[in-house]
C-alpha cells in the first residue's frame, strides 16, 4: 500500500455528494433551535445528550433499525422556515468538506405535518439549497424522493411536482424507505410517471435486499443510478451489466456498513467494483444519523481499501460524471476539479 494519506490532503480535495439526505443532515444545534422556537422540550439539553437521539450506535442491526432515527428529527422539519434552513445548513456542512457540487433528496410527503403541500415543501427546500449555493459556492440541486411505504397516488404527486420543477432546482426522483418489505416492482406504476415526464431516476436497491432488486430497478423502473447496489456483488452477470451500460452506484461506505448491507469492512465490495469498472461514487447518505461527513468516507476508502490519492480523485470524476446536471454545467465543474487535483499534486 502507498503511504497513509493525509486527512488534510482529503479534506481539501475538491469533491461531490451525490447521495445525502436532508432529513439525515440535521444539526443538533438546530434541532434545538427549532424545538426552542415551537415551544417543545427535548429529552437533552445540550448536543453531546443530543446526538444519541439522533445517530446510530454501534448496536445498529438493520436498516429498519437505522430508519427509526429520523422519526426524532421529523416532527421539527415541517415549516417552510426550518425546511430552508436545514436545506442551506446542509450546503454549508459539504462546503466544509469541499464538497463542489451536492444533490440533496427528501421526500416531501414526510413534511406536510403542518398544512404544506408537495409543492410548497419542494419549493422551500430548493430556496434553502439556492441560498447555501450562493453563500458558500457550492453548486446544490434537490432529488425528490418516493417513499416505499406510501402508495402510488402519493408518490405519484412527489414525481408530477418534481417534474414540473424540472431544471429549476430539482433534478430527478428517488425510491427510498424500507427495501426489505417493500420490492422495487410494487412501484414500475409510480415511476412510469417519471418515465413519461423525462425525469432521470434513481433507485435505493441492493442495501436491504438483494441483488434482483438492483436489477428490477435498472430494466423495470428505468434507473440511471443506483443508491448503495452493496448486493450487486452477489450477481456477476448484474456486475459486468452496469459496468457495460455504465450505470453509477452511489456508495456510501459508513451508512453501508451501519444497516448492515454488510457486517465488515473485508465484505465491502467497494474495491472489487472499482476494478471491475463500475462507476462506483462515494456519499455519506446522512451525515447526522451516521456520525460521517465526506473526508471521513474518502479516508476509509484510503485507510481500508488502499485506494491512492489519484484513485480518490477517479473516484470524485467518476461523481461529476454521474452528476445530474446539464452537459456544459458538467464542463465547468470538470475542469474546475482538474485544476484542483493539478494545484493538490493528485493526477
Ligand atoms: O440508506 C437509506 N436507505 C433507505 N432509506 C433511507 C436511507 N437513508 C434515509 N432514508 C429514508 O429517506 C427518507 C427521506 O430522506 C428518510 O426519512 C429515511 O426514511
Ligand atoms: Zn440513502
Amino acid at each position: 500500500m502507498d503511504h497513509p494519506i493525509a486527512y488534510d490532503l482529503i479534506r481539501k480535495l475538491p469533491k461531490v455528494d451525490l447521495h445525502v439526505h436532508l432529513d439525515g443532515s440535521v444539526k443538533p444545534e438546530t434541532l434545538m433551535e427549532l424545538a426552542q422556537q415551537r415551544g417543545v422540550s427535548l429529552p437533552a439539553r445540550s448536543r453531546k445528550q443530543l446526538l444519541p437521539h439522533m445517530q446510530v450506535e454501534d448496536d445498529c442491526t438493520s436498516l429498519k433499525m437505522y430508519l427509526s432515527k429520523f422519526d426524532f428529527v421529523l416532527p421539527f422539519l415541517q415549516t417552510g422556515e426550518a425546511l430552508r434552513r436545514v436545506a442551506h445548513e446542509t450546503v454549508e456542512q459539504a462546503a466544509a468538506h469541499t464538497i463542489g457540487y451536492i444533490e440533496v433528496r427528501f421526500a416531501p410527503q414526510l413534511h406536510r405535518g403542518a398544512g404544506l403541500s408537495v409543492e410548497e415543501v419542494i419549493h422551500h427546500v430548493v430556496e434553502g439549497l439556492r441560498s447555501g449555493e450562493r453563500k458558500y459556492g457550492v453548486v446544490a440541486r434537490g432529488i425528490a424522493i418516493c417513499m416505499r411505504h406510501h402508495g402510488s397516488k402519493e408518490n405519484i404527486e412527489v414525481i408530477e411536482a418534481a417534474a414540473s420543477r424540472s431544471g429549476k432546482g430539482i433534478v430527478a426522483v428517488d425510491l427510498a424507505g424500507d427495501e426489505a418489505s417493500y420490492p422495487p416492482q410494487f412501484f414500475r406504476e409510480v415511476f412510469a410517471v417519471s418515465h413519461k415526464r423525462g425525469l432521470p431516476v434513481t433507485i435505493h436497491a441492493g442495501e436491504a435486499a438483494g441483488a434482483e432488486n438492483v436489477l428490477e430497478a435498472v430494466t423495470r423502473l428505468g434507473a440511471v443510478r443506483i443508491g448503495h447496489g452493496v448486493r450487486v456483488k452477489e450477481n456477476p452477470e448484474l456486475m459486468r451489466l452496469l459496468a457495460k451500460q455504465r450505470i453509477p452506484l452511489e456508495m456510501c461506505p459508513i451508512s453501508n456498513l451501519q444497516t448492515k448491507a454488510v457486517t465488515s469492512w473485508e465484505q465491502y465490495p467497494i474495491r472489487d467494483y472499482f476494478e471491475r469498472g463500475i462507476k462506483v461514487t462515494v456519499n455519506t447518505d446522512n451525515p447526522t444519523v451516521s456520525g460521517t461527513n465526506l473526508t471521513k468516507e474518502y479516508r476509509v476508502l484510503a485507510d481500508k481499501f488502499g485506494f491512492a490519492a489519484t484513485e480518490l480523485a477517479e473516484l470524485v470524476m467518476n461523481g461529476v460524471e454521474a452528476a445530474f446536471l446539464e452537459e456544459s454545467e458538467k464542463r465547468v465543474l470538470r475542469r474546475r476539479f482538474r485544476r484542483q487535483f493539478r494545484e493538490l499534486g493528485v493526477g
